[in-house]
């Protein structure tokens, strides 16, 4: 009988079965960020267990609220910092080199197919774009992944989404995983892995497929997976170069990390795309999705463009395109978060930048800041923001907040119109 990826990752990291289906595994990457991974320093230190398994396969960053706003933030970051320096842990990445970890970690080539990636953050499953096993876990798991380099796993079933046809203009990833959502609904995947496959993710970039796989937690999943294959070579060839003789050689060598045509799903879910319109999400949960069409017309206060779902160069670029020569209306205040320092420097260099500013756009450090409503863009009460993140959960921007969850493109054409509006007329 065949195997899935996930199936395949679970059998190679391997350490023990308590009991029938729970599995340890040996983990390849533990990240951290200053909200999570302080808990667990604070506890590992109170038990006198102050050490990490191998500093070299710990990631860490301050992304969430950076540079501090207060002093309780101030001290979340020096918890994270401190660790890092008295255990060598070479990659941190601090105020000015640091961005949203779930998209910064990937830019540096942290992840490879076949890897086992935890961090104690929900959207851990973002780097299952790159064939790897990736979960966001909680404190105690967490604690055990920096001090043993384990994790224990109950052994997820595989969902299989097919994605057909391809995508029309003005729709991209995010309207495609909206309405996937849409239809699995918020606990459909609980325990499960997302597994995307079909022409459309073939077709898609490694910033899409990130898209993707990111928000597979809104779906309850696991994690998010794609097959690693040439694109995901390409992304990676600066990392790997000197591992392997040709891109060919990697792509034959990742291929270990396929699903085999006779594994065996749990469920399998055809969606077609072709005539799929950008979705944008109503009320409070990511599962509450309309196409534009239906909701277009809704004034918004705010525009926020960021966050490990859509704040990477590729959002930028399809944003700007909308902008380019335009002005945001002036009942809105339009926000750009780049994701990663990168990004934020590739924009300026593309003219991007200054396409967002001459908008009317406020351009902000690369941080999470506004998408969980802590810092850079908190809204007041009874306000609407058009948001390219991943949850509208209530006063998730802020208390008495609501969120509407699209794409940039959608975004950026909202934000032109005061209210959301369908990005399609200005392609
Ligand atoms: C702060 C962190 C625990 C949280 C998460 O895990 O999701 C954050 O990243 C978020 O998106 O709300
Ligand atoms: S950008 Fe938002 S969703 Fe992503 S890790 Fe940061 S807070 Fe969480």
């Amino acid at each position: 009988m065949g195997k899935t990826i996930a199936e395949k990752i679970f059998a190679s990291h391997l350490v023990d079965e308590p009991f029938a289906g729970t599995k340890v595994l040996r983990l390849d990457v533990v990240m951290c960020h200053e909200i999570t991974t302080p808990i667990a320093i604070a506890d590992l230190m109170a038990r006198g267990k102050d050490r990490v398994f191998d500093p070299t396969k710990i990631k860490a960053v301050i992304d969430h609220v950076t540079p501090s706003k207060d002093s309780k933030t101030a001290t979340q970051a020096k918890m994270l910092r401190d660790w890092a320096r008295r255990h060598g842990i070479v990659d941190f990445f601090d105020v000015g080199a640091n961005g949203v970890c779930h998209a910064l970690f990937p830019e540096k080539g942290f992840i490879r197919p076949g890897y086992t990636v935890i961090m104690g953050d929900s959207h851990t499953c973002t780097h299952g774009a790159f064939g790897a096993f990736a979960a966001g876990i909680g404190t105690t798991d967490l604690e055990v992944g920096i001090l043993k380099g384990v994790c224990a796993f109950r052994e997820p079933k595989t969902i299989r989404i097919n994605l057909n046809g391809s995508l029309p203009e003005g729709v991209y990833a995010k309207d495609v995983i909206l309405h996937v959502i849409g239809r699995v609904g918020v606990n459909g995947a609980t325990d499960r892995v997302m597994e995307f496959r079909g022409p459309v993710v073939d077709a898609m970039t490694m910033e899409s497929r990130m898209t993707l796989c990111n928000m597979a937690i809104e779906a309850g999943g696991t994690s998010g997976i794609c097959m690693p294959d040439m694109v995901t070579v390409d992304y990676l060839w600066p990392f790997i170069k000197d591992e392997y003789s040709s891109r060919e050689a990697a792509r034959e060598a990742f291929s270990q990390w396929r699903s085999d045509e006779d594994a065996v799903y749990e469920q399998v879910l055809d969606f077609d795309v072709s005539s799929l319109e950008p979705i944008v999400t109503f009320g409070y949960k990511p599962d509450q999705v309309k196409p534009v069409s239906e909701i277009a017309g809704t004034p918004v206060d705010q525009v926020y463009l960021g966050s490990c779902t859509n704040g990477r160069l590729e959002d930028l670029r399809i944003a700007a395109r909308i902008l380019k020569g335009k002005k945001i209306a002036p009942t809105v205040r339009g926000i750009l978060s780049p994701a990663t320092p990168k990004i934020y420097q590739d924009a300026m260099r593309e003219g991007l930048i200054d396409i967002f500013m001459e908008a009317g756009f406020c351009v902000t450090n690369p941080t999470c800041g506004a998408c969980l409503g802590m810092s850079n863009g908190v809204l007041a009460e009874g306000e609407v923001c058009a948001s390219t993140t991943n949850r509208n959960f209530m006063g998730r921007m802020g208390k008495g907040g609501m969120v509407h969850l699209m794409s940039p493109a959608t975004s950026a054409a909202t934000a032109i119109e005061g209210k959301i509006a369908d990005p399609r007329k200005y392609l």
